[in-house]
């Protein structure tokens, strides 16, 4: 393995075009990293142009200008290094596929024996042990996201992008969800990358939260979650360092959240 960092993000910027041929400069020299087996996430407002960075970092996009690299290896397509959970978890599953079906998707060119293998652990991992041969229309939005997480980690990836995965459940199937990805980060070891408007859950699952500017966006400023592990719901967001870090953050994203 090398001693590189896992991801290399530096000075990336990438503008959109709308359908009225309108240039919207997006992200604007945004440099960060990312080490093996950190979890990390981004917050900032609205519309800053998180979404485009994980599409950028993901290889799904192009960076106008700047570098994304993987090992000291520039990104170049969709890398299997890596995978994404988004919100729309009932857009990215198949209705016409059982639930160990679409994770097994994922690793559809492994041997037969040791796919079925690994999907029934990780369905077990996700607690959906019991719903392999449900189909995604008979799951609630909370399940329905375990299976889209099982399928992503499914094939082992070395980073897990997420992009808002809990926006569209409750707060207590929230909870429940940050907690299967915490369990599952401290138990795979995958580096993770969180966008989230949660500034709590932000600081609940990471190691360091990366503040965004509105737009043209960049990273304004780190900070690094001291908070000790293992990390429980109502312990650790009782603690007062857990409320300090929420102060810190959130005046972060009050300062940097008018347009640039
Ligand atoms: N394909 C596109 N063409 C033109 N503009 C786009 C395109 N996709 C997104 N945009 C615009 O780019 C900006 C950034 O969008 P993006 O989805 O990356 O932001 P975001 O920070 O993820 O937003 P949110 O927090 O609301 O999810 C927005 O103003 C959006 O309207």
């Amino acid at each position: 393995m090398s001693d590189r960092s896992l991801l290399e993000v530096t000075g990336v910027s990438k503008s959109l075009t709308s359908a009225s041929g309108d240039v919207l400069v997006v992200n604007e020299d945004v440099s960060f990293g990312l080490e093996p087996g950190e979890f990390v996430s981004v917050v900032g407002p609205s519309g800053a142009g998180k979404t485009t960075l994980l599409r950028t970092l993901s290889g799904l996009i192009g960076p106008d200008a700047g570098t994304v690299e993987h090992r000291g290896e520039a990104v170049q397509g969709v890398p299997s290094w890596l995978s994404i959970v988004f919100q729309e978890y009932n857009k990215t599953l198949f209705p016409w596929l059982s639930v160990a079906k679409n994770v097994r998707l994922a690793v559809r060119e492994l041997p037969r024996r040791e796919a079925a293998a690994r999907v029934e652990s990780v369905l077990g991992q996700v607690g959906l042990a019991d719903f392999a041969e449900r189909y995604p229309w008979e799951l609630s939005g909370g399940m329905q996201q375990r299976v889209a997480l099982a399928r992503a980690i499914v094939a082992d990836p070395e980073l897990l992008l997420m992009d808002e995965p809990f926006a569209s459940v409750d707060a207590l199937t929230r909870a429940k969800l940050e907690d299967v990805v915490r369990d599952l980060w401290a138990q795979v070891g995958f580096a993770a990358l969180l966008v989230t408007h949660d500034i709590g859950e932000a600081i609940y699952l990471s190691d360091r939260v990366l503040v965004m500017s509105a737009r043209p966006s960049t990273i304004v400023s780190q900070v690094t979650v001291d908070l000790p592990r293992p990390r429980g719901q109502s312990v650790t967001r009782a603690l007062p360092r857990f409320h300090e870090l929420h102060e810190q953050v959130l005046g972060l994203v009050e300062r940097n959240g008018a347009a640039r």
